[in-house]
């Protein structure tokens, strides 16, 4: 079995990142990301610390804009508005989920498509079904893409298993898969709560996308010899032996299926470094587009 490092690939992109950031500042330009978080969810908080640090230290204008639990729809989309017209801000992210006075999916839309960089607005859904290089793809998704590619995974003709359909990973994920050319060519099963007989469809999958929200969830019946498992999951449990009391762990029960399994990816580790990695390759992406 061997581990999936993804907090190894996501230096590699980091470092093409930089890259494209050093092309942009030879122009005169700094790739500037806003992330929103209305609300004190700390874990929220704490992925939004995380990618402000990140993307202060590739040298992007990084902004983070801290909202009270009690904001309304109007004060949000307000801020959000206000960061559209912003010309230093290439990126916009507004962390999900908001509190329950938000209506997200109207916030998601009133977001600039062009700065739509978590991929969430319709139209770069719409992109992504229509495989326009031009939109935004999901970061989760995208990473888990590249981890494959980098561990020479191919994907082309390979039996793939998406468990979970969110617009967040599950449901995008598909879409890249099955997408022509290089990470996709695959033949895709999205399975959710409602499939039937879940360990029959993933024990045929070559490659496993575990996307559940469900700690532990795959376990050994459900991966087939030799598959390779991409576990999307982050899951904070109860963990008397840890000095904080709790500790993270995936959808897979990675013990039990890294004996059987090719290859797998390790919570935390995996796709969690990922997913900043390819916000912040958005970003860059996102600012080239703005001021080509
Ligand atoms: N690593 C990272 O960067 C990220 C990690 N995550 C993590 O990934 C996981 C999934 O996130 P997200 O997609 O947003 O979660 P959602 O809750 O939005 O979606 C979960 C999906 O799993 C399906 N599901 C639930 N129970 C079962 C079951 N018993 N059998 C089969 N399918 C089931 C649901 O089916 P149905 O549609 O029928 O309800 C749904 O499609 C979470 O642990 C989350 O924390 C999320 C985003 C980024
Ligand atoms: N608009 C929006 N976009 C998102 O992309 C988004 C969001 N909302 N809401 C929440 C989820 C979750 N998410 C993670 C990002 C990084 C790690 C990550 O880096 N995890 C580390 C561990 C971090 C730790 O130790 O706490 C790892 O897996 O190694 C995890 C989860 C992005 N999300």
């Amino acid at each position: 079995m061997k581990q999936i490092d993804g907090a190894a690939v996501a230096q590699k992109v980091h470092q093409e990142t930089r890259q494209r950031i050093e092309a942009l500042a030879a122009r005169g330009i700094q790739p500037g990301l806003a992330v929103v978080l209305v609300g004190d969810d700390p874990a929220s908080r704490a992925y939004v610390r995380s990618k402000d640090k990140r993307a202060a230290e590739l040298g992007f204008h990084s902004v983070k804009r801290e909202l009270p639990a009690t904001t309304s729809q109007e004060e949000l989309l307000a801020v959000v508005r206000e960061l559209n017209h912003d010309p230093a801000i290439h990126g916009i992210l507004v962390q999900s989920p908001p509190p329950k006075q938000i209506d997200e999916a109207a916030i998601v839309r009133a977001i600039d498509p062009n700065k739509d960089v978590d991929g969430f607005h319709p139209v770069n859904v719409a992109k992504l079904a229509l495989e326009d290089p031009t939109g935004f793809v999901p970061c989760t998704p995208l990473g888990c893409i590249r981890l494959l590619e980098e561990a020479g995974v191919s994907t082309a003709g390979a039996n793939a298993v998406v468990v979970g359909r969110s617009m967040i990973v599950g449901k995008p994920m598909a879409l890249l898969l099955m997408r022509r050319g290089k990470g996709g060519d695959a033949t895709v099963t999205v399975a959710h709560s409602r499939s039937k007989n879940l360990a029959a469809i993933t024990r045929q999958a070559e490659i496993v996308i575990a996307a559940v929200g469900r700690p532990h969830f795959l376990g050994a019946e459900h991966i087939g010899d030799g598959a390779v498992v991409i576990d999307v999951g982050i899951n904070r449990i109860d963990d008397p032996t840890s000095p904080k009391g709790t500790r993270l762990v995936g959808d897979v029960d990675y013990d039990a299926v890294a004996e059987r399994c090719a290859a797998i990816t390790p919570v935390p580790g995996g796709v969690g470094p990922m997913t900043i990695a390819m916000l912040m390759a958005n970003t860059v992406q996102a600012c080239e587009q703005l001021t080509k």
